[in-house]
């Protein structure tokens, strides 16, 4: 079955979330933690197809990313010392904001409370202008009618006048950027309060979304569970550049579990409090973004929703190839361009929709403030457009933070063809003097000057100047330190260099897998038109949790010996398989793998004893083609592995009109 059949079929049997759900329940590619206690929201167990899935999708990040791209990997821990994202910004910034219904005691997450009323009042105003169609006419029964129904009453049908259906759509373009004093001003503004009671909640508030600990029997060492993999891939900076021997530009990658606190999360996998990322920093010259392989992705077109479109309010995306967005500077840099693309082929492979994907850039307000330029790709669900990857130049920012507060140099050294004349600050100590002022705390002292940057360096020269003295504090040193220019000199020298050193950039692209895992769900998820009741899963073979179902046609022991044989076969040839020798209809068990996603069936019948020959079935088409053990076996390898399409794969297997479904 071609991709434009799934899409018709798709079109006659429209998608429906609650049957999705049904099927990921009933065949437990995941659910929620702690059920028997009542469940804690935001948590969240995958079972046996939903760890082959998620397994083969980090199996195929790991081979399209780090392989491909010789990325240094690491696997740094998920503790992390207050101190670290203290400094990285987190303990201060990392936060939402939520506000309060007083008299119920519900939490809501501001922007979301904004973003989910104003739409739903703009449907009620679709539908007060009667451009919606009847809600119940492709409703499947009488209970999809009631439940259909329930949800229609909740959208009051009330019309709004032009020009606030012009402000409503504005403002959600721009949702993401709001402050939480701008969301207090939208909700008064707006009258949005409780969407049930109507009540009015208090002022949106800042809520940090990391999970605080104590690490170690004391409770001294204050921690966080990590909230990204990031900073441990920063931390490690220096060891990785020599391990690369000492180039730049490089790139460290990470795949592991991050924690935030969500305020409210209601959307299944797509909002939870522990989740797998796979992130990557790539480390470059902040003075050359080029990328040595950009010429092999430039023609890739993709669409885009750049920081202009959403400002006039628009979400109408432009189509433009990698190349062209970068020289117009749609796209800051070929690096960062370089990664979309790679996105973009790395979500195709394992079985995201492309006419559900865009890039959107981040608005000037929503990016963090030493970010140059951040697009996320966004994949359309049934909840709207969600971020499943997000894709920044965090510029020279995380590495130049640690390294101010450890005084450890984080940077290259780039030896130069020509010597360059470089002016700056240096610091000089008169060391004697230290001991017998400081005693044991002399070498801290010395540490913090010697660490200076060339920005404090400077603004302590002019003190000197000025006051005659300088005056800081350091971290387990008791009062404020003064010193004069008997104990310190700080002058601009002049000096002839043969070596750059350059604190480099950033680019990181960061993806978290359960986003894309459950956004595949609703790509890949469709209904046979013939029998509505039964689903599939159209995963791409390479990403599917099982590969094959071997089918024994009926239970007598000459088919069971050779499925033994044959799943041998499978076994020594590791593709992932199982046997099902039920006694029920041979249509039933493949339904029951269509709805696993298993793209290829293997049937075993009489003939099969007789002549080693078995039935090959491909899960979308339901295609049957047969053939010995061993040219099946070679084709499915051929079809899972190496991307060859079915019909590629299987021209030297003959075509079968045999069982039927
Ligand atoms: N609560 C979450 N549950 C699942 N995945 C998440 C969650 N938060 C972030 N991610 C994933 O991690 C990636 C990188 O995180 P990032 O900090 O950029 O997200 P974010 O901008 O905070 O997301 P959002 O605005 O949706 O909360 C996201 O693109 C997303 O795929």
């Amino acid at each position: 079955m071609s991709v434009e059949d799934i899409q018709k079929a798709k079109q006659t049997v429209p998608f429906s979330r609650e049957s999705l759900e049904s099927v990921l329940k009933r065949r437990f590619f995941f659910a929620p933690s702690f059920e028997l206690y009542g469940g804690v929201s935001g948590l969240y167990d995958y079972g046996p197809p939903g760890c082959a899935f998620q397994a083969n999708i980090v199996d195929a990040w790991r081979k399209h990313f780090i392989l491909e791209e010789d990325m240094l990997e690491v696997d740094c821990t998920m503790l992390t010392p207050h101190d670290v994202l203290k400094t990285s910004g987190h303990v201060d910034k990392f936060s939402d904001w939520m506000c309060r219904d007083m008299k119920t005691g519900e939490i809501f997450r501001a922007d979301h409370l904004v973003e989910e009323v104003l739409e739903s009042r703009l449907k009620g105003d679709q539908e007060a202008r009667g451009l919606v169609k009847d809600a119940n006419a492709d409703a499947k029964d009488d209970a999809d009618k009631k439940k259909r129904k329930k949800k229609v009453k909740e959208i009051k049908a009330v019309k709004l006048d032009d020009n606030v259906v012009q402000e409503y759509e504005e403002i959600l373009a721009k949702i993401d950027g709001y402050s939480g004093e701008e969301l207090g001003e939208l909700m008064v503004k707006y009258n949005i309060g409780n969407p049930v009671t109507g009540e009015t909640l208090e002022p949106p508030r800042a809520f940090n979304l990391m999970f605080e600990t104590a690490i170690g029997p004391s409770g001294q060492i204050k921690g966080y569970l990590r909230p990204e993999t990031a900073q441990g891939q920063f931390l490690n900076f220096n060891k990785l550049l020599e391990f690369n021997n000492n180039k730049a530009p490089f790139a460290s990658a990470s795949i592991g579990k991050s924690f935030r606190n969500e305020i409210s999360p209601r959307s299944g996998l797509l909002r939870v409090r522990e989740f797998l990322m796979a992130e990557i920093e790539h480390f470059v010259d902040p003075l050359e973004k080029s990328h040595p392989r950009f010429a092999e992705i430039k023609d890739v077109k993709l669409k885009f929703l750049p920081r202009e479109v959403q400002q006039s309010g628009s979400t109408e995306p432009i189509e433009s190839t990698v190349g062209d967005a970068v020289s117009s500077k749609m796209i800051d840099n070929e690096t960062l361009g370089y990664f979309i693309a790679r996105i973009y082929l790395f979500l195709m492979t394992i079985g995201v929709d492309p006419t559900k994907l865009r890039f959107r850039q981040h608005m000037a307000n929503e990016m963090a403030h030493y970010a140059a330029d951040c697009w996320d790709a966004e994949l359309k669900t049934s909840y709207g457009w969600i971020e499943c990857v997000g894709c920044a130049d965090r510029s020279a920012y995380d590495l130049t933070v640690h390294s101010n507060k450890t005084k450890e140099k984080m940077v290259v050294r780039q030896k130069l063809d020509e010597p360059i004349q470089v002016t700056k600050w240096e610091i000089e100590l008169t060391k004697k003097l230290f001991g017998p002022k400081f005693r044991k705390d002399a070498p801290k002292v010395e540490a913090y000057l010697l660490g200076l940057t060339q920005e404090e360096l400077e603004s302590k020269a002019k003190d000197l100047k000025d006051a005659g003295k300088i005056v800081f504090f350091i971290e387990g040193i008791e009062g404020q330190i003064e010193l004069d220019d008997k104990f310190v000199t700080i002058e601009q020298k002049t000096r002839t260099e043969h070596v750059r050193e350059f604190v480099p950039n950033v680019i990181e692209p960061s993806f978290g897998i359960g986003r894309i895992i459950y956004s595949i769900f609703e790509h890949s998820f469709w209904s046979r038109p013939e029998d509505t009741a039964r689903a599939v899963l159209s995963f791409p073979p390479l990403v599917a949790p099982t590969k094959v179902l071997l089918v024994p046609l009926s239970n007598h022991p000459d088919l069971s010996a050779v499925a033994q044989e044959v799943a041998k076969v499978f076994r020594k040839e590791k593709i992932p398989f199982k046997i099902d020798d039920s006694g029920v209809s041979i249509g039933k068990r493949y339904a029951r793998n269509d709805e696993l996603g298993t793209p290829f069936g293997v049937t075993i019948d009489f003939d099969s004893v007789k002549d080693n020959t078995v039935t090959l079935r491909e899960r979308d088409s339901t295609k049957q083609v047969r053939g010995s053990v061993e040219d099946v076996v070679k084709a499915i390898r051929e079809i899972t592995y190496n991307g060859t399409t079915w019909d590629e794969g299987t021209k030297s297997l003959k075509p079968f009109v045999g069982q039927t479904e």
